[in-house]
């Protein structure tokens, strides 16, 4: 039987496959993604859209859905519980560089439904779920793909292959390239909750970052919840770490002593990692996403950077795919602009944003770094920039 051929073949059914799958449909591309899960799950992943990940998903005529599902979080703050100082920055002070001043809290999983039902609709995109990429084979015209369905065996031929198939990526581990980095040693537990936590916190905006020195945690508004994200050792078993008497002990270290009893909706444990793959491209097979890089959670960069890999990744294919232009040129383009910025932005971003909230506000240097911030128009909008992820992509584009 003759394999089932299209032009791209994206493995792996996340945010970044979806977007990449769907960017490249609407300009006619035959795409066909291959999902291992039997649906789009609904999992407590990545629920902040930045900025410029807005203006990417309002030129797919995403955004208006978006925006009717999600939350828009236009502040975000430092907080010290223990001095009780907050610092707090709202994306309205760069809102003359941006038509989109606010993070839209709104789970992956949503963002990768509406694409697929629009996905669904278009002749020139198959998206397969419970189908896992398991082996290719590349030659010079086009790639060989083996795939895993609960009955068979398939197999597909495709001019390009796209690894998008997360954290353990089969197609990264057949390119057999090195996953450099390091793994931290304590889990990260999050936490989700329809209690209205707001009625105890008077200080609390929609994004806040709470430094509690050794302890810390993250407190963040999505439809309907909020998340909290805290760290826990590694050391102990997954039933410690989200049984009830963590959870209370969690929710005492965020409203005091006299903590109500909070029932969760969901609870997480999760591994972190900062990893960058030593290389995003072999020929006709790229990396993109968490399957070429992953980091911490802390400032919500992970999500992004994966689509905003795949906006790169588009920009490159697409003329090889329409009109011909010579791939060698524009594919390692690709892997030379994401791999610098993966490593001089997101990683180096996600560290820092990980050790302040460790070191805690109290840290002198930290206060006057805040301070800073706080007074200096200038510096805070250099800051707003950062942690928005604009300036990535300003450098991106400056890397020939
Ligand atoms: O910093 C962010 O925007 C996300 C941090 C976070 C908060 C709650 C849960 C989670 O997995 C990450």
């Amino acid at each position: 039987m003759q394999a089932e051929h299209c032009q791209v073949l994206i493995a792996g059914g996340g945010p970044t496959g979806m977007v990449l799958a769907y960017a490249l449909a609407l300009q006619g591309v035959e795409v066909r993604v291959l999902e291992s899960t039997p649906r789009s799950l609904e999992d407590m992943r990545a629920s902040t859209i930045h900025p410029p990940t807005l203006d990417m998903l309002k030129t797919l005529g995403l955004l208006d859905e978006l925006q009717e599902i999600g939350l828009k979080a236009p502040v975000y703050q430092y907080h010290n519980r223990q001095t009780g100082a907050s610092y707090s920055f709202d994306l309205h002070d760069i809102a003359d560089l941006t038509e989109h001043p606010y993070r839209l809290q709104c789970e992956q999983f949503k963002l990768v439904r509406v694409i697929v039902e629009r996905l669904k609709a278009m002749p020139n995109a198959h998206v397969e779920f419970g189908t896992m990429a398991l082996h290719f084979e590349q030659d010079a015209d086009g790639v060989t793909v083996n795939a895993e369905t609960p009955m068979a065996i398939k197999t597909y031929r495709t001019d390009y292959l796209i690894g998008a198939d997360g954290a353990n990526s089969t197609v990264r581990k057949w390119l057999g390239t090195e996953f450099d980095g390091f793994t931290y040693p304590e889990f990260f537990l999050t936490l989700s909750t329809d209690y209205p936590i707001e009625a105890h916190l008077p200080w609390v905006a929609g994004v806040n970052y709470v430094a509690d020195p050794p302890k810390w945690c993250v407190l963040l508004r999505v439809p309907e919840l909020w998340r909290i994200l805290v760290p826990v050792s590694g050391d102990e078993s997954d039933e410690a770490v989200t049984s009830d008497a963590r959870k209370d002990e969690v929710f005492r270290q965020l409203l005091g002593p006299d903590a109500p009893t909070i029932t969760t909706k969901h609870r997480t444990v999760y591994r972190v990692h900062q990893r960058v793959a030593k290389t995003f491209r072999d020929k006709r097979v790229l990396l993109m996403g968490d399957a070429a890089h992953l980091n911490n959670p802390l400032g919500g960069f992970g999500m992004n950077s994966g689509i905003h890999d795949a906006w790169n990744l588009k920009d490159k294919l697409l003329p090889i795919l329409l009109e011909g232009a010579n791939p060698d040129p524009l594919l390692d383009r690709y892997e030379r602009q994401r791999r610098k910025v993966t490593y001089d932005f997101v990683q180096a971003q996600t560290i820092a944003n990980k050790k302040a909230l460790e070191e805690g506000l109290a840290s002198s240097s930290r206060e006057a770094h805040f301070t800073k911030l706080s007074n200096d128009r200038d510096a805070r909008r250099a800051y707003l920039l950062e942690q928005s992820m604009y300036a990535s992509l300003k450098r991106e584009a400056e890397i020939p």
